[in-house]
């Protein structure tokens, strides 16, 4: 089989910065996927409906022209945000989720929320207006070891929050352990998950031995390589509660070869591609079509894609850098082949 064609894809974890980058990393996800949840951790973070609007017009200014990629907004969580807010969100018909970042768990997540017992108000307003609540799962405590906020979150933060909330519909984002699968199989169906591609293709061993390699450290990060293959059989598995979100992030090449870099990997313009590689190496590539472009959808509630998307099994190099506003930024798998790509009519690529 050289060319692969799938129901076009949804991307339900994303970031897309702003101001002179943002035309720079949009177009690489409106070639592949459909739609996008866009992360709201901008400096300052979008904390208002007003300033989630304003965001989304530039996101659709910065588009390539004649895309059709809809942006599905997110709203940043803070200890202070009134139900009121979020009953403004929901009203505005763009805002589908809004996103839980403990504070000063990863990037600009500062104002994030320090308490989730400060946030019942708010969270009651989500479930009440059937909006979604994503959160990034991992505990600050700076006495909790970095390879263990996952896991410590779960049980000591998720577990009650979900007890608390009977009828709020959550995503655990970017799944990185065997733990957190379980954790997601054995919860109510109200609980979904997104899984990254770095976390299917890589253990920590690629973030450490040999040398320390910026372009492969993420929040949370990587694991274990049983994490990895517990992640890869989730994913493969055909359950509908696990399904593609990137958080593809975006940080400048100086930010990340740094004496203290940036958390956030840089796959947008090969996402779609290293899905199907994790998928084909698991022996699973019929199993892509569900996870990729149907199950996100139908958790979020909303139509599945009608068109589609193909691949060929034809090598691509990626470029050592690609342009980022007034900077470059390094994707994963810089300067190597990557054995996917989009066929030719689907792919208005500019490097
Ligand atoms: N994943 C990351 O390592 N970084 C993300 C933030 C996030 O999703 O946690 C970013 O915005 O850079
Ligand atoms: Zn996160
Ligand atoms: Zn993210």
């Amino acid at each position: 089989m050289d060319t692969l064609t799938i129901t076009r894809p949804d991307d339900w974890h994303l970031h897309l910065r702003d101001g002179a980058a943002l035309a720079d990393v949009v177009h690489w996800s409106a070639a592949r996927f459909g739609r996008a949840i866009i992360m709201p951790n901008l400096t300052p973070p979008l904390t208002t409906t007003a300033a989630v609007e304003a965001y989304y017009q530039r996101i659709l200014a910065a588009r390539p022209a004649g895309s059709r990629f809809e942006p599905l907004m997110t709203l940043y969580l803070t200890d202070n945000t009134p139900a009121a807010e979020i009953e403004r969100a929901a009203a505005s018909g763009l805002i589908h989720a809004v996103k839980l970042y403990p504070a000063g768990a990863t990037t600009n997540s500062d104002s994030g929320v320090t308490d989730i017992r400060r946030c019942d108000d708010a969270l009651a307003a989500i479930a009440e207006h059937d909006l979604t609540l994503c959160i990034h799962g991992e505990v600050t405590h700076p006495d909790t070891d970095i390879f263990d906020r996952e896991a410590v979150f779960l049980e000591e933060r998720l577990a009650p929050l979900l007890e608390r909330h009977g009828q709020l519909r959550v995503v655990l984002e970017h799944l990185t352990t065997a733990n957190a699968v379980e954790f997601v199989r054995s919860g109510p169906t109200r609980l979904g998950a997104t899984i990254t591609p770095q976390h299917l293709l890589m253990n920590r061993n690629d973030l450490l031995v040999g040398g320390i390699r910026p372009h492969h450290y993420c929040l949370p990060i990587l694991k274990r390589e049983r994490d990895r293959e517990a992640l890869i059989d989730a994913a493969t598995s055909g359950h509908p509660r696990f399904f593609l979100g990137t958080d593809s992030a975006p940080h400048p090449r100086h930010a990340k070869e740094n004496a203290c870099g940036c958390a956030g990997i840089f796959t947008a313009p090969l996402a779609i591609e290293l899905y199907a590689e994790a998928f084909e190496r698991a022996g699973a590539l019929d199993r892509l079509t569900g996870f990729a472009s149907h199950y996100g959808a139908d958790f979020y509630g909303l139509p599945r894609n009608t068109d589609t998307l193909t691949l060929a099994r034809r090598p691509r190099a990626m470029p050592a850098s690609l342009p980022y506003g007034d900077t470059r930024i390094v994707p994963l798998r810089a300067g190597d082949e990557i054995p996917w790509s989009l066929t030719a009519d689907t792919q208005p690529e500019t490097a």
